[in-house]
């Protein structure tokens, strides 16, 4: 039988403690309102005692989030009276509020940070839960730094707020200093305790990263009967950050037999959620991130493409659509071999080549993906058409390359009152040339240059830059995302000049749109039709 772990979300309280990852009201709403597409059970909006703007925003977010009984709504309050009250003032306006406190139980918070005795402060603790619970019924006591506090005392904290009224005890693993088994049992220790408690009282954690293992705490302390997980989108909190939602999830769902435990997330909202999370906070996932980096469900190597094309199961434990994703993503690049290179000549409709065509296609494709990292279908395009060339067959094949934009020259002004772009594409035979004048940056002037020639409407919906490389000769890295007609396109680039790259990422989004979009013969039937 599979147990309900209830999620906690803490992206807007702990997740916004990241350094510059501070929202205003509406960027804390809208992510509030994808929360809840996502399912989480419980929203910890914000800090509101800290100022009056973050005060407003869970309430805002209490108002209008958390208007059903299907989600609850929280906010963080230490052991004090000011704090409580500006949390039930926020958070009284949702169908579920709940008080969320805080009090240290280590030594090291109990004598050093508070300067009191271990008495005075579970005192202080208990006096709190009793005025929070005058306010609201449901109440959750954290017990700051639990992990390196000593059992006893901690339990005895626990008990003393269970019987003042906290309906939830969260086990916050402050400094990411436990290691799943030892987590596991303080939680199994906790748990067995509890049970013999005539309270009913949900039992949670809340694990930092510090040494890369919170997601693993937090499923370790699962198997040791927690009720309750807190996590955050992409991992992100304080320092290393917390638990990744995403990754406590994605295990519960695919190790289902093992953890025998379920969540209510509705992991296709998962993708959504991380890239909102992304982009209003401007916090970078890093590439190799579980679930929602990049490359997650990207494969480049050649070993890895031909046993995904026989098999998914090969090197594939989750299936992309299960996180909102289209599809796993096969890279073409210098580490491919003829099987990928094969399939991807295939769905262009090159399916009839013989052995040896392709043997001499494939080692031009290697030429071309050496100097080029990642090769697209338009660079196959052309390397076919280079091969038919080559051996006097041009009159075999359409030829499709020629629809395809090739940057020849560019020249881009930054300055801060007019910057501009003027640039030099050709398309086949023709030579465009186009030059922008009003723009609100180098990019804005580059990109609106290459649009007025390229005559196809699409929107720059995401572009990120970062470096690849060190010194003078560092490339630089652009990766966007366009749409077109409702379709998402990602592209990239490098070169050691950025704003090239930038120009040949946006020019490769457009061919992807071509091959896709504009070419329909393809997929029909095959392009060497006589071979
Ligand atoms: C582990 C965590 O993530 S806990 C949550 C962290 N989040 C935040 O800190 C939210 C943002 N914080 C703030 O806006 C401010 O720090 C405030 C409003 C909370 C307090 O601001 P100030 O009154 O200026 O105090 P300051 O932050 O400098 O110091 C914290 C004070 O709270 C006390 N304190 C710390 N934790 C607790 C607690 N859980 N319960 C009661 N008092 C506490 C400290 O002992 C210190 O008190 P002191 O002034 O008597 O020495
Ligand atoms: C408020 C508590 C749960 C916390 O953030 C921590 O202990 O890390």
């Amino acid at each position: 039988m599979s147990r309900k772990i209830w999620v906690f979300d803490t992206t807007l309280r702990d997740g916004e403690q990241v350094p510059g990852a501070k929202l205003n009201l509406y960027e804390k709403l809208e992510v509030a309102h994808q929360l809840k597409k996502l399912q989480v059970d419980i929203i910890e909006a914000g800090f509101p005692a800290s100022s009056a703007g973050d005060f407003n925003a869970v309430k805002e977010i209490a108002m209008k989030v958390g208007d059903t009984d299907n989600i609850m709504i929280t906010a963080l309050a230490r052991a004090v009276k000011a704090d409580i009250d500006a949390v039930y003032n926020s958070v009284k306006y949702a169908e579920k509020p709940l008080i969320h406190m805080v009090l240290g139980t280590s030594d090291i918070h109990v004598e050093k940070k508070f300067g009191k005795s271990k008495n005075q402060i579970l005192d202080i603790g208990v006096e709190a839960v009793k005025y929070a619970k005058t306010l609201l019924p449901e109440v959750q006591y954290s017990t700051e730094d639990a992990s390196r506090s000593e059992f006893e005392y901690l339990w005895s904290t626990i008990e003393a707020v269970v019987k003042a009224g906290a309906t939830m005890i969260n086990v916050p693993d402050t400094v990411g200093y436990a290691v799943p088994e030892e987590f596991g049992e303080l939680i199994f220790k906790l748990n067995d305790r509890l049970k013999n408690l005539n309270e009913k009282v949900l039992l949670s954690v809340h694990c930092h990263n510090d040494l890369g293992m919170a997601t693993a705490n937090t499923l370790a302390a699962i198997k040791n009967g927690a009720d309750k997980v807190e996590c955050t989108v992409n991992g992100i909190g304080e320092r290393a950050g917390n638990a990744a939602l995403e990754e406590v999830v994605m295990a519960l769902n695919t190790r289902s037999s093992f953890y025998k435990a379920n969540t209510n997330i509705n992991s296709k909202e998962i993708m959504n959620t991380s890239k909102l999370v992304s982009s209003l906070m401007g916090l970078d996932v890093q590439v190799n991130k579980a679930i929602t980096g990049d490359n997650a469900f990207a494969h480049s190597s050649g070993i890895h493409q031909d046993g995904l094309l026989k098999s998914r199961d090969a090197y594939e434990i989750i299936s992309p659509t299960e996180v909102g994703l289209d599809d796993m993503e096969l890279v073409l690049t210098a580490r491919s071999g003829r099987h990928a290179v094969k399939n991807a000549l295939g769905k262009l409709a090159f399916n009839q080549l013989t052995d040896d065509q392709f043997e001499e296609i494939f080692a031009d494709f290697l030429v071309l993906a050496d100097a080029k990292k990642e090769v697209y279908n338009h660079d196959l395009y052309i390397i076919v058409e280079k091969y038919f060339e080559r051996h006097d067959m041009n009159e075999e094949i359409h030829h499709h390359s020629e629809n395809f934009y090739e940057l020849l020259d560019l020249q881009v002004i930054s300055n801060t009152i007019f910057p501009s772009a003027s640039v030099k594409i050709k398309k086949g035979d023709q030579i465009f040339k186009s030059s922008t004048t009003v723009a609100s940056g180098p990019i804005d002037a580059l990109y609106s240059s290459i649009k007025e020639i390229i005559d196809i409407d699409i929107k720059l919906l995401e572009y990120k830059i970062s470096s690849v490389s060190r010194g003078k000769e560092a490339l630089g890295k652009v990766k966007l995302q366009v749409e077109y007609k409702g379709e998402k396109y990602i592209a990239k680039a490098t070169d050691t000049d950025v704003i090239k790259a930038s120009a040949l990422a946006y020019i490769n989004a457009v061919n992807s749109i071509i091959v896709d979009n504009l070419m329909p013969e393809i997929n029909k039937e095959p392009i060497a039709q006589s071979l």
